[in-house]
């Protein structure tokens, strides 16, 4: 197991990922696992709609649910998207769209009221980036987000950005960037940090693991936890990644190589766990 980067974890917690499970087995059934979805469970592909998660990932996750509190998937990509992909997990609960949807253990999707309004004025979006942005960017579209990908195009990064930042301004949008891709979303507050901020208020430790930079919110949410209550048990998990990796990295505890590299750690893990 690699070691912790000490720099961003509260002081007295463990030296590496073997303790820090242990730690965490004492705690088990108070504790929460948060996963991203792509760059995390899943490889980057150029292709969104082809994505699959890593080899063992699943199992290790249906292995782990019934062993802790919850185990969450917090992630920009919707809900439906998520059930698809994931091969009917049980016991997972799915945080879509950056929290504006919802799904506890199989449940019916939650959307956030405050963002219906919006789908309309997202689905023009989409209509009009494609009209009007270059051949070679790919506009996907997720009924409350608009993504803006040049991952094909490299060259085209800096047009689609300001294209994307002038719509937002123009619309009152709000902008999440990530990895080669530019994303447009309601004016609603809701974002992966408050996902988690809600979700471990019970909980006695949790872990997150991420790839992109909106996933540092949902850190800075841990260390929050961790700062108002000493007895609180955080873990920031990087997976790297040569676009946002050293952002993510920096502000995490420990970096994973590859959404791979994930399935070998979490199934090691489980048998600090069990
Ligand atoms: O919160 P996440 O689950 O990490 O979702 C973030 C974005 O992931 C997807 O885009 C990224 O992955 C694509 C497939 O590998 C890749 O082609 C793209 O370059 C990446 O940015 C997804 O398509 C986006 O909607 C999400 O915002």
């Amino acid at each position: 197991m690699p070691p912790l980067n000490l720099r961003n974890q509260q002081p007295g917690t463990p030296l590496n990922a073997d303790h820090a499970w242990r730690t965490t087995a004492a705690h088990a059934a108070g504790t929460v696992l948060f996963f991203d979805f792509d760059g995390t469970l899943a490889p980057v592909d150029d292709d969104p709609t082809a994505v699959q998660p890593a080899p063992k990932v699943l199992d290790a996750i249906e292995a782990l649910a019934p062993v802790v509190r919850r185990v969450a998937i917090v992630s920009a990509r919707p809900v439906e998207f998520l059930r698809d992909h994931l091969g009917g997990l049980h016991g997972v609960d799915l945080y879509g769209l950056y929290g504006l949807e919802h799904s506890h253990s199989g449940g019916a999707t939650v959307t956030e009221p405050a963002a219906l309004p919006w789908v309309p004025t997202m689905a023009e979006l989409a209509d009009l980036a494609r009209a009007e942005l270059p051949a070679g960017t790919l506009v996907e579209f997720k009924r409350l987000s608009v993504a803006l990908h040049w991952r094909t195009a490299p060259q085209l990064g800096a047009t689609v950005e300001t294209w994307g930042r002038a719509q937002a301004e123009r619309l009152g949008l709000r902008v999440q960037a990530g990895r080669m891709v530019l994303e447009l979303k309601p004016p609603v507050d809701r974002d992966k940090g408050m996902v988690i901020d809600e979700v471990i208020r019970d909980a006695d430790a949790a872990w997150y693991f991420g790839d992109d930079v909106s996933d540092i919110k949902a850190f800075a949410a841990l260390r929050a936890r961790a700062a108002a209550d000493p007895r609180f048990f955080g873990v920031c998990v990087a997976v790297a990644n040569p676009e946002t990796g050293q952002e993510v990295a920096d502000a995490a505890d420990l970096t994973i190589d590859s959404p791979a590299a994930l399935g070998d750690f979490l199934t090691t893990a489980l048998a600090h766990l069990r």
